[in-house]
């Protein structure tokens, strides 16, 4: 006899844009977010045996999506994700999960004639600030962020050899490659247990200190590492990320290693670009590698995913 395993339910692809007008000085500040938030509890009777009285409707959750964020900063997404997932236990006794993720998309404010202006902004860029919040009863407050789609390259200080050579190898030994990469960041933090403990991380800037942090130690080890290989590179960002924050359990990544190919010229004229004369390069649209990590504080444990 077949039996409900596992069931969520709610709204995705919720596109919400709020702006903050500060009075005194006429600078506004706009945040763009899309919003997921999916339910769980008691609701297995609305699978199993059309039984509709225990769905909050996804039409509701969406607004509910709204409402909070009139009602509450949306700033730092940490802090909103809470507010939002904590409402849905505080609403309705039978749901005992909330799982609510917040992709802020970017809005970085222009600059004219040098100065910062009150009220124009530039998308620079598709990277985004997120958070996975499970707000549970039993579990408390379960937050991650992450960058992603933060795309960067280098054109040297990249290497790759040693690696297992035999039948099925092809691939030369490189010390000098272009590396890049679309990178996904992301850092766990240890579980709040209420929602004032998240108002307080997020009244002490942990949260938006922690995502600066995260970025700046990316952006720098990326640029200045010597890098054997995008899983050691990796390693090293996780490991400071661990290092500068704290309250932060894991840190991980997931980095596509995005191939730009040498291209060989000789057949015309004898053309010379490969190795130290390579200057044309045809990037790759896939297949790319794929690598993944996740380091924890505590003694190496290797989790399989
Ligand atoms: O940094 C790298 N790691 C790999 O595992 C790998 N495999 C590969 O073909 N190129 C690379 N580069």
């Amino acid at each position: 006899m077949p039996s409900l395993a596992s069931a969520r339910y709610g709204k995705d692809n919720v596109r919400v844009f709020k702006v903050d007008r500060d009075e005194k000085t006429g600078v506004q500040t706009v945040t763009e977010m899309t919003v997921c938030c999916l339910l769980e509890g008691e609701i297995e009777t609305s699978y199993t045996k059309a039984d509709n009285s225990v769905v909050v409707a996804t039409d509701s959750i969406k607004n509910t999506i709204y409402i909070k964020a009139k009602e509450h900063p949306v700033n730092p997404p940490e802090l909103y994700a809470s507010y939002l997932g904590q409402h849905f236990l505080d609403t309705y006794p039978h749901i005992s999960t909330a799982n609510i993720d917040v992709t802020v998309h970017r809005w970085t404010r222009l600059a004219v004639d040098g100065a910062p202006h009150p009220h124009s902004f530039i998308r620079d860029g598709e990277e985004t600030r997120n958070v996975e919040a499970t707000i549970s009863r039993t579990g408390g407050l379960a937050l991650r962020s992450s960058i992603r789609k933060l795309t960067v390259l280098k054109s040297t200080g990249s290497a790759f050899h040693g690696f297992v050579r035999d039948e099925f190898t092809l691939l030369p030994e490189t010390w000098d490659r272009i590396l890049s990469t679309d990178v996904d960041s992301t850092w766990a933090w240890r579980a709040f247990k209420t929602l004032a403990d998240v108002e307080k991380a997020a009244a002490d800037k942990r949260f938006d200190d922690a995502w600066e942090a995260a970025r700046s130690i990316i952006i720098k080890t990326f640029s200045t590492d010597e890098s054997a290989s995008v899983q050691n590179t990796m390693y090293k960002m996780c490991e400071q990320i661990l290092e500068v924050v704290p309250e932060v359990d894991t840190a991980g990544f997931t980095l596509p290693n995005k191939h730009y190919f040498e291209l060989d010229l000789s057949w015309h004229k004898g053309i010379k670009n490969t190795g130290k004369d390579a200057e044309v390069y045809v990037p790759q649209s896939g297949p790319n590698g794929l690598i993944k990590c996740e380091v924890s504080r505590d003694t190496a444990t290797l989790a399989h995913r």
